[in-house]
C-alpha cells in the first residue's frame, strides 16, 4: 500500500524544484484558487525521505500591490513560516521569467511577506534582488534584553560567553565571528542562540570568516531547518555586520557551502542588494 503522506485529498499539487546557491526550493503556484499550504503539508513536502524534500516551500500568489507581478510566502521545513528569504526571490524570478509572465531584462517588482522587493535578471542569467535596508534597533530584530545597540552583544551560549552581532533583514540573524569556518560549532552555537532568551522569536545564526576586506566565508545554521548550503538573508547580514564593524568593505564576495553570493550596501541607510544563481532542478507532482 502506497502511504500519502499529504492531506489525504487526491488532487496533485504541481511543484517546481529548485535552488539558490544550493539552498533548495519546492515552489508551488497557488495563483486562482489552492489554499496556502498548511505546516503539516510543508512538514511533509520538506522532509529529505518520505517528501520531495527542501529547506523551504515557496508559494507563488496573487500581486498585494499594483506595481507588483506576483507576491511570494516562505514556509520552512519546519513548517514555521519566515518574512524573508533571499535566495528564494531570486527563485521566484526566476520561475516567474521562465513563465513568461516577468521580464527577462530590465527590473520588475515582487511583494515578499515584509514588502515589495525590485529584482532583475542580469544578462549572464544571475539575479539582482533589493533585499531592504538592514535593521540594528533591538526591539525590531526582535532582540530582548538591550536598550540599543550595542553590538557586540556578550551573551551565554550552552557554557560559553559569546561575542554575537544581530540584525534584522526582515528576519532575525546572529552571526559570530569565527577563525576558521570549517571548524565553527554550528550544531553547538546555532540552537544554543535559537533557544536563547534574548531572540524571542528564535534567530538564523551565522559564522563568518574573514578572508579580505571583499571576502568572507559564511555558514548559516537557519531557524525551522538548520544548516542550509546556502541563505541569502544570512549573507546580507553578516556583511551589515562586519561592515557596521569597519571589517570589510562595502561590496563584498560571500562563499557559502553551496555558492557565492555578492552582497553590496553602498551606505547605511540604503538598501543591500544581493546577486546570485536561481536553478531549476526538476518538475513534479504532489499527491495532495
Ligand atoms: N534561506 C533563506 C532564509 C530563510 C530564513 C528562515 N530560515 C527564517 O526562519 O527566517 C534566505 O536565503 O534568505
Amino acid at each position: 500500500m502506497t502511504e500519502t503522506a499529504g492531506t489525504g485529498s487526491t488532487s496533485a499539487l504541481p511543484f517546481s524544484k529548485m535552488h539558490g546557491a544550493g539552498n533548495d526550493f519546492v515552489v508551488l503556484d497557488l495563483r486562482g484558487d489552492r489554499d496556502a499550504p498548511q505546516p503539516d503539508l510543508c512538514r511533509a513536502i520538506a522532509h529529505r525521505h518520505h517528501g520531495v524534500g527542501c529547506d523551504q516551500i515557496l508559494t507563488i500568489e496573487a500581486p498585494r500591490t499594483a506595481a507588483a507581478i506576483a507576491s511570494y510566502r516562505i514556509w520552512n521545513a519546519d513548517g514555521s513560516s519566515s518574512q524573508q528569504c533571499g535566495n528564494g526571490a531570486r527563485c521566484v524570478a526566476a520561475w516567474l521569467v521562465r513563465e513568461g509572465s516577468a521580464p527577462a531584462a530590465g527590473e520588475f517588482q515582487l511583494d515578499s511577506p515584509i514588502g515589495a522587493h525590485t529584482v532583475q535578471r542580469l544578462g549572464d542569467g544571475r539575479y539582482r534582488v533589493n533585499m531592504g535596508v538592514p535593521e540594528f534597533e533591538p526591539a525590531r530584530i526582535p532582540m530582548v534584553g538591550f536598550d540599543a545597540a550595542r553590538d557586540p552583544y556578550v551573551l551565554p551560549v550552552r557554557g560559553s560567553i559569546m561575542p554575537v552581532g544581530a540584525v534584522s533583514m526582515g528576519n532575525p540573524h546572529a552571526l559570530i565571528e569565527v577563525d576558521d569556518i570549517d571548524t565553527a560549532e554550528l550544531d553547538l552555537a546555532g540552537p544554543g542562540l535559537q533557544d536563547h532568551p534574548a531572540f524571542p522569536e528564535s534567530v538564523n545564526v551565522g559564522f563568518a570568516q574573514i578572508l579580505g576586506r571583499d571576502r568572507i566565508r559564511l555558514r548559516v545554521y537557519e531557524r525551522g531547518v538548520g544548516e542550509t548550503l546556502a541563505c541569502g538573508s544570512g549573507a546580507c547580514a553578516a556583511v551589515a555586520i562586519l561592515a557596521r564593524r569597519g571589517l570589510v568593505d562595502r561590496d563584498v564576495k560571500v562563499s557559502l557551502p553551496g555558492g557565492d553570493l555578492q552582497i553590496s550596501w553602498p551606505t547605511d541607510d540604503q538598501p543591500m542588494v544581493m546577486t546570485g544563481a536561481a536553478a531549476f532542478v526538476f518538475e513534479g507532482e504532489w499527491n495532495a
